[in-house]
């Protein structure tokens, strides 16, 4: 499992076809994807299901871990090396006596959701939001970097991702408080040029 390009992405966050923005940052390098259709226009039922096979069947042929974001029913119709919860959905427990083979990332925005948390239930931890973003209306309020530092304390062998306004300019502030990975929506699908974003991460 490699984290440390880890991009997330659904077609509401894509200007363009979400297979062509995919490609590009699989060609250029990401080490992990994570399939997050949701909220405001974006795809249900069975136009979800064709959009992710045709996004994991990219990651399949680069090489990349796909992982699903919340929708343990997509886990198998997709072959997802993995999931993605969050504290509102379905319990962490729950998923691993689901898939005890798969990845699982949960995610963790504060001190009381790991004491309320069974962590090492967990493959690796999503830590955020970092840094304000512009891509989850609900997201948490920004933590900073020292989140990293603190879980990093307390779960030293625990993988940790960062996410929440990451970008080329400030990911290196979060590999530097311990994260082994940075997973980002905007600073990929917002782009200029994919390749140039995704090798200064
Ligand atoms: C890698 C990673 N970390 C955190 C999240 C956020 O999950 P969650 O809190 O469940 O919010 P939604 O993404 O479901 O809106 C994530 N998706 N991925
Ligand atoms: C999906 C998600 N979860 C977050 C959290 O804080 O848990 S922030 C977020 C969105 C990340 O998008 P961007 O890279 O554009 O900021
Ligand atoms: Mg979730």
């Amino acid at each position: 499992m490699n984290l440390r390009r880890y991009f997330i992405m659904g077609s509401q966050n894509c200007d363009r076809k979400p297979e062509n923005i995919l490609e590009e940052a699989a060609k250029a390098g990401i080490t992990a994807f994570q399939f997050r259709e949701k909220g405001e226009r974006s795809l249900s039922g069975h136009e979800k299901l064709k959009l992710g096979r045709r996004l994991r069947d990219i990651c399949e042929h680069y090489n990349i871990t796909f992982f699903v974001n919340d929708d343990i029913d997509l886990v198998e119709p997709l072959g997802a090396d993995g999931i993605h919860v969050g504290q509102g959905d379905i319990r962490l427990e729950k998923v691993r006596g689901m898939f005890p083979d798969k990845i699982v990332g949960l995610s963790v925005a504060n001190q009381t959701e790991v004491d309320n948390s069974p962590i090492q239930l967990a493959d690796y931890l999503g830590a955020g939001s970092i840094f304000a973003t512009p891509s989850k209306a609900d997201a948490q309020q920004a933590v900073g970097p020292e989140w990293i530092r603190t879980l990093k304390r307390q779960y030293p062998d625990m993988p940790v991702v960062g996410i929440g306004g990451i970008t080329t300019s400030n990911a290196a502030s979060v590999i530097d408080a311990g994260a082994d990975g940075v997973a980002v929506i905007s600073a990929i699908t917002k782009a200029d040029n994919i390749k140039r974003a995704v090798k200064n991460f």
